[in-house]
């Protein structure tokens, strides 16, 4: 998990430190991205699917390693991207996006929550976002904007309505201060490497500390070892000069196992471990710092069995191998509208096909591409199978 408030900054030539050292070994399965932009986002390309850079830069980056995006959402400036690796595609399932706006009182997107739910596996897991109202006097608006986000985020079907029905992950700038001490002992106690002196101040630990009936409760957060990553000068590793603004940790990564009660018992065997969280400093173009998060999600079971099974050849070198057969489990709704694409190994999203051909047909269980819509080039080619009912891709050869 990733978040940065980028302001109003156009995207650096690289970001893919941002993703940590591992991220070309393919051992991480997912990344989510968030990106909170001052503006509307610039339009680059007019007529792509996703069109703004940021998203594009983020497709770039981590397509060539295999990784999908699985959902995205955008509310004015806040940008919630979800990338897994192409093979979970057909596990991760239910895909919703919700957002919800508190800004001018709900009227005004540049504050509020975006969330993405899903089934991970079987088990539902929502990433929420959150930008909350900066400034130190705004501490109990934050909480209250991130309560009426939580009340008015429903997702539809299934036994997971709410977010705090999910293992969830709650990110982004949510703004959150260092109270009592001035600047000068915030900055000498960064200088000075003395962070757990801050941590007595930061107000979630604050909140968190007081044990009373908070919103907060529940929800955990690994040791901020990083210096706070707000609010730089613009270009500099310097904290702020020119508003003189203390320094904090805005920019932060939490999450919360499903609350007890929830209707799918099994479920709350879940298990979440924090590997790491960390800022990057090295960036600049922003009066934030990226913040990053790498975790492990166990669960005492896993849905593993795709609804659409694909059968193909290994390599098709004429025309007549390119059939496919595919077998549908019993569970499984068909759609007319459901399509089988060739996609070329480091596609971009379930839109990025090379051809499509519609798998129609109550009793259909086999396609066959026409010769003018194969692909040419040498390279490694997979297939997937789209559901229209699901909105997903729900097998995988
Ligand atoms: O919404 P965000 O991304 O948290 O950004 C803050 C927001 O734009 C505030 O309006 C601004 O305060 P002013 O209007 O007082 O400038 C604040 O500046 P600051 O960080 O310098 O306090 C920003 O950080
Ligand atoms: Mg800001």
């Amino acid at each position: 998990i990733v978040t940065w408030n980028v302001g109003s900054a156009v995207p650096p030539d690289d970001i893919t430190p941002m993703f940590g050292p591992n991220v070309s070994d393919g051992n991480i399965d997912m990344f989510i991205i968030l990106q909170e932009v001052n503006s509307m986002i610039n339009k680059r390309l007019k007529d792509a699917l996703f069109s703004d850079q940021w998203s594009e830069l983020c497709m770039d980056t981590l397509s060539p390693f295999g990784y999908v995006l699985v959902a995205s959402q955008r509310m004015q400036g806040v940008l919630l991207m979800v990338f897994s690796k192409f093979c979970h595609l057909p596990f991760l399932r239910g895909v919703q996006t919700q957002s919800t706006r508190t800004g001018l009182g709900g009227y005004w997107g540049n504050k509020g929550g975006v969330s993405a739910r899903m089934t991970v596996f079987g088990h539902p897991v929502c990433f929420l976002n959150c930008h909350l109202p900066a400034h130190m006097r705004n501490l109990e608006q934050r909480v209250e904007d991130f309560e009426s986000i939580l009340q008015q985020q429903q997702f539809e079907g299934g036994t997971a309505p709410g977010v705090l029905d999910h293992v969830v992950f709650w990110f982004g700038d949510l703004n959150f201060r260092i109270e009592d001490y001035d600047i000068h002992v915030v900055k000498c106690a960064i200088d000075s490497n003395k962070l757990p002196l801050l941590w007595e101040r930061d107000q979630p630990q604050l909140n968190m500390a007081k044990n009373t009936e908070s919103i907060l409760d529940g929800f955990m957060e690994g040791p901020l070892n990083f210096p706070p990553t707000y609010k730089f000068d613009v270009g500099t590793h310097t904290y702020d000069t020119a508003k003189k603004r203390k320094p904090a940790w805005t920019d932060r990564i939490l999450w919360r196992l499903r609350r007890t009660g929830s209707p799918v018992p099994t479920h709350n065997a879940s298990l979440q471990t924090q590997h790491m969280y960390r800022s990057h400093m090295g960036f600049t173009i922003s009066d934030h710092k990226p913040v990053s998060a790498l975790f492990s999600l166990h669960f005492p079971f896993r849905v593993d069995k795709p609804l659409v099974e694909l059968q193909v050849s290994r390599e098709w070198s004429k025309v007549s191998d390119a059939v496919v057969r595919f077998t549908i489990a019993s569970t499984y709704q068909r759609s007319s509208w459901d399509w089988i694409a060739i996609y070329k190994v480091g596609f971009k999203h379930y839109k990025d096909y090379q051809a499509y051909v519609w798998a129609k047909g109550e009793t259909a269980t086999q396609v066959t591409f026409p010769e003018e819509d194969l692909p040419r080039d040498d390279c490694e080619y997979i297939l997937g199978y789209h559901s229209n009912n699901m909105n997903s891709i729900v097998g995988l050869s």
